[in-house]
């Protein structure tokens, strides 16, 4: 495995607490978790062992690197989401997650996945262009699965709802190389309309 230099110290991986059905998507969890550890990059994700979770964490955790699941407590039984690898981060609620993965995190990823990985993804994109963060947000398109989903987001920049600049805060590629070397180039999105001086991560833990 080729060594490279990363700029980025932790990246938080959402994505389907299932396998979905295609080999791929198994494949490219375990590809994305090898390209961290190729890049000295530590994962930060929702904790537990089910689904493509299971396969990024555990490569990394394999790989040698520190792995952060972020899990509320209802949901830290290993009937519902399985062993953490790594450190495990007990927080009280869904909103307290996601705000602790963020603040943890120096970039997303997006796998493939279902409502809660979709969720999480549109959070940190809209996070992004109220410039609550600055941090890229990297979706890994594969096989072509999130198509219908940028289609939809080009509809949304033709009809008037999504500005055309904050299209480009998605950074997409069909592998993790790749998707990896641009989050590397990534220029924060600029057309913020708050600072975030007034949107500290610590005081979203709470809301
Ligand atoms: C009761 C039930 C279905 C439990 C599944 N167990 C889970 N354990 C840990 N994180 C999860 C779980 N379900 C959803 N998530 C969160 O939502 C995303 C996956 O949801 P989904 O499978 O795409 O929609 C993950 O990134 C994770 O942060």
């Amino acid at each position: 495995m080729t060594m490279r230099q990363s700029r980025f110290k932790r990246i938080c991986v959402f994505c389907g607490s299932s396998q979905g059905k295609k080999r791929s998507y198994h494949d490219a969890a375990i590809e994305l978790g090898n390209e961290l550890v190729a890049r000295s990059v530590d994962l930060v994700y929702g904790g537990g062992s089910i689904g493509l979770m299971g396969l990024v964490s555990q490569a990394v955790y394999d790989g040698g690197r520190h792995v952060i699941g972020v899990i509320p407590k209802t949901l830290m039984t290993p009937e519902i989401s399985g062993e953490t690898v790594g450190e495990v981060r007990a927080v009280a609620d869904m909103h307290q997650r996601k705000a602790e993965m963020a603040r943890q995190s120096d970039a997303f990823i997006a796998l493939p996945g279902g409502y809660g990985t979709l969720e999480e993804l549109l959070e940190v994109i809209t996070w992004a262009q109220l410039g609550i963060h600055h941090k890229p947000v990297g979706l890994l398109n594969v096989d072509g699965y999130y198509n219908s989903l940028l289609t939809f987001i080009d509809k949304a920049v033709e009809e008037g709802f999504i500005n055309p600049s904050a299209r480009r805060i998605i950074v997409l590629a069909p592998t993790a190389q790749e998707l990896m070397d641009k989050l590397e180039e990534y220029e924060p999105y600029h057309d913020m309309v708050a600072s975030t001086l007034n949107w500290e991560m610590g005081n979203l833990q709470g809301y």
